[in-house]
């Protein structure tokens, strides 16, 4: 792959070639002061023991007990229900902690899922990675030079620089999942929690964020990612198997076991003839 630093910020690029992976660009030290770090230092940034939270008086999540560190990417697996999206809102501070205990030892950001409602809002890419910068400033006072430029250098990594003038709701999908990451990345979390950001997108687009993940967590993020593809989990660092509870944490090879599996998907678990490859039933995301 060619040097993506090689890409000038705003050089004209022909259509067909905003899709080329090669324009993702390198994660400049200036927008993730950590950026220097290695991400073989294996600093915990994310430690939960026994946690257990909900959103009234039934705990819905409970028995979370994990190590989480720079560089590592995550998936977090569990059926619909499981509480993924539960963990996050934990990690978030949006849900107490009910149980146990949690420290987290840097920023958290979340990249939520990119729907298609409110896509009619007139912003542009820009526009969106700069609410990103809101909380770093009064709320009357408009984005200073230094947070747009943030937020180009943001839209560079995740190689968007081209369209940040072009309206949010007229991007691909997978662009606007990489624009929802930009803005994730000018708040200088160093741990990001991605909800499903697979879903709907095409196998390039798909390929071009798994890039990016790839980037920033050699970069020293932590990634949690909650996904429905068991396969994709295989290739990454940890695997977090939930259902209410936490069945399972740990590298893939040893947890992704058909008996986690199932434990993990109950009866939404179709075992394939190879006995290895599992694939869910009755999962809206994979009809
Ligand atoms: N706002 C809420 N109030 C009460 N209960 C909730 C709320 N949100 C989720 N729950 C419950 O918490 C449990 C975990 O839900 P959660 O949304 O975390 O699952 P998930 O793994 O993210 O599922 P999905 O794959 O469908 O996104 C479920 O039993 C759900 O009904």
């Amino acid at each position: 792959m060619s040097d993506p630093a090689a890409h000038p910020a705003g050089a004209e690029r022909a259509a067909s070639t905003v899709e080329d992976p090669a324009v993702l660009g390198a994660v400049p030290a200036s927008l993730c002061a950590h950026a220097r770090d290695s991400r073989a230092d294996g600093r915990p940034l994310v430690e939960l023991e026994d946690a257990a939270t909900g959103y009234g008086p039934d705990l819905r999540l409970r028995e979370v007990t994990l190590t989480a560190t720079a560089g590592q990417r995550v998936a977090v697996l569990g059926p619909n229900g499981g509480g993924k999206t539960t963990l996050f809102r934990l990690l978030l501070g949006e849900l107490p902690l009910r149980g146990g205990r949690l420290a987290l030892h840097d920023d958290v950001a979340v990249v939520p899922q990119t729907e298609r409602s409110r896509l009619d809002f007139p912003v542009s890419a820009l526009d969106v990675v700069l609410m990103g910068t809101i909380a770093r400033r009064p709320w009357w006072r408009g984005p200073r030079r230094e947070d747009r430029e943030q937020a180009l250098a943001a839209l560079e990594v995740v190689g968007l620089t081209d369209r940040a003038g072009a309206a949010f709701g007229a991007l691909s999908g997978g662009q606007r999942q990489r624009v929802l990451v930009a803005r994730a990345l000018v708040r200088d979390a160093r741990i990001l929690l991605l909800d499903e950001p697979f879903t709907g997108l095409d196998t390039t687009s798909g390929d071009r964020l798994h890039q990016l993940i790839d980037r920033l967590a050699e970069a020293g993020h932590v990634l949690l990612i909650a996904t429905h593809d068991v396969r994709q989990a295989q290739g990454w660092d940890r695997v977090l198997c939930l259902n209410g509870r936490q069945v399972a944490y740990g590298a893939p090879a040893e947890t992704l076991s058909v008996e986690t599996l199932e434990a993990t998907y109950g009866r939404d678990l179709l075992r394939l003839d190879d006995g290895r490859t599992v694939r869910l039933l009755g999962d809206h995301h994979h009809h």
